[in-house]
């Protein structure tokens, strides 16, 4: 099948890009790894332009004209599909405890009022609030109800809706994007929108991190038969979204902690005391439900829109806090672009380009891997290649590493040794077992010391625990480690906890036991385990950052065993997949990367070899060329032959 335009994502931004395209005449389809799994249903569903208090003048005009289209977009929707959206132009009102300093911005209609208007607009607020703005243009929409609406007005236009297909990588040739690398296979387009949100720079390097918020509903309790709020309460640290179905939506914290999932006490705590402080009567209102989400934020706070480095791909991604109220704004300029060619100039200032100092869209895969050097420069000479399939590198706990390869520290002949194999593997990951750094065991004297902290991410390591309670306190010991060698914000931990010593073979159970103390705790966890599809779930499940499955036995060398397991961990991940353990050569680590791996970590095989700084430059080409044999798609294989001439046109006698 091939589309006019794919979207990639299908959050409210791609579904009503979608929307908008189908109805300018484009065949659409819409490919997205979860349609739940999205900021957009885990948003407030405020429409704030003018609380916002949004000092950049380009993002108030495009909220301005976002909000101006809300009530025709919304009855449009609603008339298509027979759904409410549930818009509610109902105005926002920011009480404040102490007297406000001057709006930055003072174009929006807000009205102040002081502590007596205040409490006649709306009874029941705290007794230290001393007054508020009120902004009768601002409002909202409920967000889980739109993207309903959204998906359900893209069926009956005949949008192609595709649930369940995560996009890998985006194919490029020549400057342009040829495909687009899926779970099921590459599906080809004619143009291409990027609108994955928060993971949009798993597939191009932009500078999009998540935004974690935390959110949790109340219910108006049925004694009360009128709503006691009719306008969303903004206030500090807090903002309180009564809905006219009698939820009340609290939100959100804002916590820079990657994709860590789950709410937190301390997260629920905070918002239930500042809506309590701000609403009083809330503290006696049955708790709904409680969910996160991750806001696809930029550096500036300003989304990405428009075109990109290649003509056949737009961007429509980083809206951050204001994706919900940016939707139809965002839809029209994306489709007059796409179908129009037209450029709105207030497209400018979110061009992906004002942050190209910082990033290049255009670093190949190989080129970057190829030039990572840990400050030396290695002597690789891969071809620089415009046939590269763009990968933006592995993505752990919201943490980007160029280098898809890990690497250990044991079993080297000399320190020397292990610091040239570094060098030459081009890691930016080095596993130290924290245990043996502390003894200072044989060949870990001076270990520590020996690498550079400053280019080279520290994996402590839980080697030599053999239970659940050892592996908690020396993870606990390496984050000090890290800490010491200056890594301040270091919170990962490669979890092993091995009690046999023969095969060194996990104990799943203790693995499973230490990583949910651990992943409470804080740490980004990446667990060393059997290659056992279920424990990998539950691993996941309880907020893994990666898992790290065995090839064979460590050290055995023997390649991988476990190949058919590996593939269904791979499956079946919606967190990085490490091949970790008993890769003895650098066909085992190709096959591995071929196979769907996002990563490798190697350690004998390369200490071990005769020339281990070789051996190192073999795997670090192995990994680049997996890894770019699974993006660009391996051949079906075929029971018969097939010529590979042309059997037609042939001289016959
Ligand atoms: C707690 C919280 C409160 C918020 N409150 C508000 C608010 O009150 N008002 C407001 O305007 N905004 C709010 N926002 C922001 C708003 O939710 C986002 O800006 C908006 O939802 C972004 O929409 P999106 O479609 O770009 O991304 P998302 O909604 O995150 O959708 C992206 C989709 O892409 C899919 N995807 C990602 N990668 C891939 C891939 N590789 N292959 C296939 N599919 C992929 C994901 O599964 C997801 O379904 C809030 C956000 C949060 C988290
Ligand atoms: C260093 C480390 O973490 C090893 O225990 C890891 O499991 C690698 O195994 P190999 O030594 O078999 O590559």
């Amino acid at each position: 099948m091939t589309s006019d335009v794919l979207i990639i994502g299908g959050g409210v931004i791609g579904l009503a890009c979608a929307i908008e395209l189908k109805s300018r005449g484009a065949n659409v389809t819409v490919l997205c790894r979860d349609f739940s799994a999205a900021a957009s249903h885990a948003a407030a569903g405020m429409l704030a332009s003018d609380a916002e208090n949004i000092a950049n003048e380009a993002m108030l005009s495009l909220c301005w004209r976002s909000r101006a289209l809300y009530p025709e977009w919304t009855a449009k929707l609603e008339k298509l599909t027979g759904l409410s959206t549930g818009y509610w132009p109902c105005g926002i009102l920011a009480p404040v405890y102490q007297q406000p300093e001057t709006r930055t911005n003072d174009q929006s209609p807000a009205y102040w009022l002081d502590k007596s208007a205040i409490e006649l607009y709306q009874p029941g607020l705290g007794a230290d609030v001393i007054g508020g703005w009120w902004y009768p243009e601002d409002g909202q929409v409920d967000n889980r109800a739109l993207a309903q609406v959204l998906r359900t007005a893209a069926q009956s236009l005949g949008v192609e809706l595709k649930d369940g297909i995560k996009v890998e990588a985006i194919a490029q040739q020549q400057g342009q994007v040829i495909g687009v690398q899926t779970n099921t296979g590459l599906i080809r387009a004619a143009h291409y929108l990027l609108a994955a949100g928060a993971w949009a720079n798993e597939l191009l390097p932009l500078p999009i991190r998540p935004r974690k918020g935390q959110m949790l509903s109340l219910q108006v309790p049925e004694f009360l038969p009128e709503l006691p709020l009719t306008r969303v309460l903004f206030g500090e640290n807090i903002y309180i979204v009564p809905r006219r179905n009698r939820s009340i939506i609290l939100g959100a914290t804002s916590e820079d902690v990657g994709f860590t999932p789950h709410n937190t006490p301390g997260g629920i705590q905070s918002l239930l005391q500042a809506a309590i402080r701000l609403y009083p009567q809330l503290e006696n209102y049955p708790i709904q439900e409680l969910w996160w989400g991750f806001r696809p934020a930029t550096p500036d706070e300003l989304p990405i829109l428009g075109n990109s480095h290649c003509p056949n791909l737009t961007l429509a991604t980083g809206h951050y806090r204001n994706g919900i109220l940016l939707a139809p704004v965002t839809a029209t300029l994306i489709a007059d672009l796409i179908c129009s060619q037209t450029a709105d100039p207030l497209l400018t200032n979110f061009h992906y380009s004002r942050f190209q100092a910082q990033t290049s869209t255009t670093t190949s895969m190989l080129t970057n891997s190829a030039n990572f050097t840990n400050g030396n420069r290695t002597n690789l000479s891969l071809p620089s290649s415009e046939f590269h399939i763009q990968d933006s590198g592995l993505i752990i706990a919201g943490k980007t590493f160029k280098s898809r390869l890990m690497t250990g520290t044991g079993k080297y002949r000399s320190i020397e040794e292990m610091q040239r194999s570094v060098v030459a593997s081009g890691c930016q990951i080095v596993t130290v077992a924290v245990r043996r750094v502390q003894t200072k065991a044989a060949g870990h004297e001076g270990l520590a010391e020996a690498l550079d902290w400053n280019k080279i991410w520290m994996l402590p390591n839980t080697a030599g625990c053999q239970t659940a309670e050892d592996a908690i306190r020396v993870a606990r010991l390496g984050r000090e480690m890290a800490k010491l060698l200056g890594q301040e914000d270091n919170n990962f931990v490669k979890l092993e906890v091995i009690p046999d010593a023969k095969y060194l073979l996990p104990d799943p159970i203790g693995t499973l036991q230490a990583a949910e103390q651990l992943v409470k705790e804080g740490f980004a966890v990446l667990p060393y385990i059997n290659a056992d599809p279920m424990l990998a779930k539950r691993l996941e499940e309880v907020g893994c950052a990666t898992v790290m499955p065995l090839a064979a036995p460590i050290g055995s060398g023997q390649g991988l065993k476990t190949t058919a397991n590996i593939q269904i961990i791979i499956e079946n991940a919606n967190i990085p997949v490490v091949v970790d353990a008993g890769i003895g050569a650098p066909s085992e680590a190709s096959e591995a990367m071929e196979l769907g791996a996002d990563a490798l970590l190697i350690n004998s095989a390369i200490a071990l070899a005769e020339n281990a700084p070789a051996m190192a430059y073999a795997m670090n080409l192995a990994t680049v060329a997996g890894r770019m044999a699974y993006l660009a798609g391996r051949m079906p294989r075929k029971d018969y032959a097939s010529a590979s001439s042309p059997v037609t046109g042939t001289i016959t006698s």
